[in-house]
């Protein structure tokens, strides 16, 4: 992967992200384990903080582990509560393997986040099958093993839960990536789908669609289609993984009890003016790419 050199930090610190105001009460997820797929990633950090904060056990997966351990440590040394799980969400028996864990170590999950997914730029013609299937299998399956992970185990505990995906926005606005629309638009469908066939078992399923929100993530693109970010939604600005965080606590958590196979957009107003190139504008457009 090619991989551009940020002249700055991008996203929020541990230590920002340990002392960052919020609009929930304390303790709102008191005694709550909650999976965040991502967890050491820039908008999975920042939930894994707010969820930790709120009073939750936060098991944070990834396929790094120094990540996680430096991240349960940063939170432990606050006295919160984090366990660190090693997974690559593309193998489902892993992903089976590290639920059973987490329920025999905690007794319980009330709440899954699939943060964990990404994918490059470039222009779909020239994907290769190698790429697509990368960004399917990662953001697609991926998320899919997850979500029908935690399913069973709740089935089998008779446990309600609660699943919250993080995808794109699909539906305006967003170039340069069309293997992650068609993934994430799979995702927004199937949790729409499972919505409705899990509710007898109490589980409720929705889904944040982030717009452009600064992150580690963002080293994937080059500087100059970075530099258009903030002007890609009306309030000519980016987003911060905090505002990304406290939209899916209210989804995951007791505020949404009665919300389910819902997609909250979290851009600034970007799906109804604005537009992102993660490959740069082509003059056929009006910009500067050939
Ligand atoms: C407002 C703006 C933003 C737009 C909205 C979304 C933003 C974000 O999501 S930002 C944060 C998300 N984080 C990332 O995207 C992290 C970076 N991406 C990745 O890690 C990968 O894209 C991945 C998720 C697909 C990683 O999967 P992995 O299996 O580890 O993939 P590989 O790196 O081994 O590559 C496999 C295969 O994919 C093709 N490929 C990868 N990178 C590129 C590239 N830059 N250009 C073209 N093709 C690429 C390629 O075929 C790779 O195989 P090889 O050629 O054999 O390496
Ligand atoms: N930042 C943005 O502007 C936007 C982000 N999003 C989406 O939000 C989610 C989080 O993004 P962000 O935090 O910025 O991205 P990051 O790249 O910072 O974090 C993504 C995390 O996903 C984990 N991950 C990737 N692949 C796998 C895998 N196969 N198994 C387990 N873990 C995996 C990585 O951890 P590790 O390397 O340890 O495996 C990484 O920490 C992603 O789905 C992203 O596409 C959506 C819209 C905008």
């Amino acid at each position: 992967m090619t991989e551009h050199p940020s002249p700055s930090k991008l996203g929020l610190t541990d230590a920002e992200l340990a002392v960052h105001p919020t609009v929930f009460a304390n303790d709102v997820l008191k005694d709550q384990v909650i999976v965040v797929s991502g967890g050491a990633g820039g908008i999975g950090r920042a939930i894994a903080w707010l969820f930790a904060r709120l009073g939750a056990h936060v098991a944070v997966v990834g396929r790094d582990g120094s990540k996680l351990d430096a991240l349960v440590a940063q939170l432990a040394e606050r006295h919160l509560k984090a366990s660190a799980h090693v997974a690559d969400i593309r193998e489902p028996d892993a992903v089976n393997l590290l639920f059973d864990a987490i329920w025999a170590a905690q007794g319980r999950v009330d709440s899954l986040v699939n943060s964990a997914g990404g994918q490059f730029p470039q222009p779909a013609i020239d994907f290769s099958v190698k790429g697509w299937n990368a960004v399917i299998n990662t953001n697609l399956n991926g998320t899919w093993y997850m979500m029908q992970a935690a399913a069973q185990h709740w089935r089998n505990h008779k446990h309600p839960g609660s699943i919250v995906n993080i995808v794109v926005v699909t539906t305006h606005g967003l170039y340069g990536i069309a293997h992650t629309i068609a993934a994430r638009s799979g995702v927004i469908g199937l949790s729409r789908a499972v919505a409705v066939e899990w509710a007898p078992l109490n589980i409720r399923v929705n889904c944040v669609a982030p717009g452009a929100i600064e992150t580690e993530g963002w080293n994937v693109y080059t500087p100059e289609a970075r530099a258009a970010y903030p002007r890609s939604n009306p309030m000519m600005r980016v987003g911060s993984p905090w505002e990304v965080a406290e939209a899916t606590a209210f989804l995951a958590g007791p505020s949404a009890k009665f919300i389910t196979g819902e997609t909250l957009t979290v851009d600034g107003g970007g799906q109804l003016w604005g537009e992102t190139w993660t490959t740069g504008k082509p003059a056929y457009f009006g910009g500067d790419d050939k």
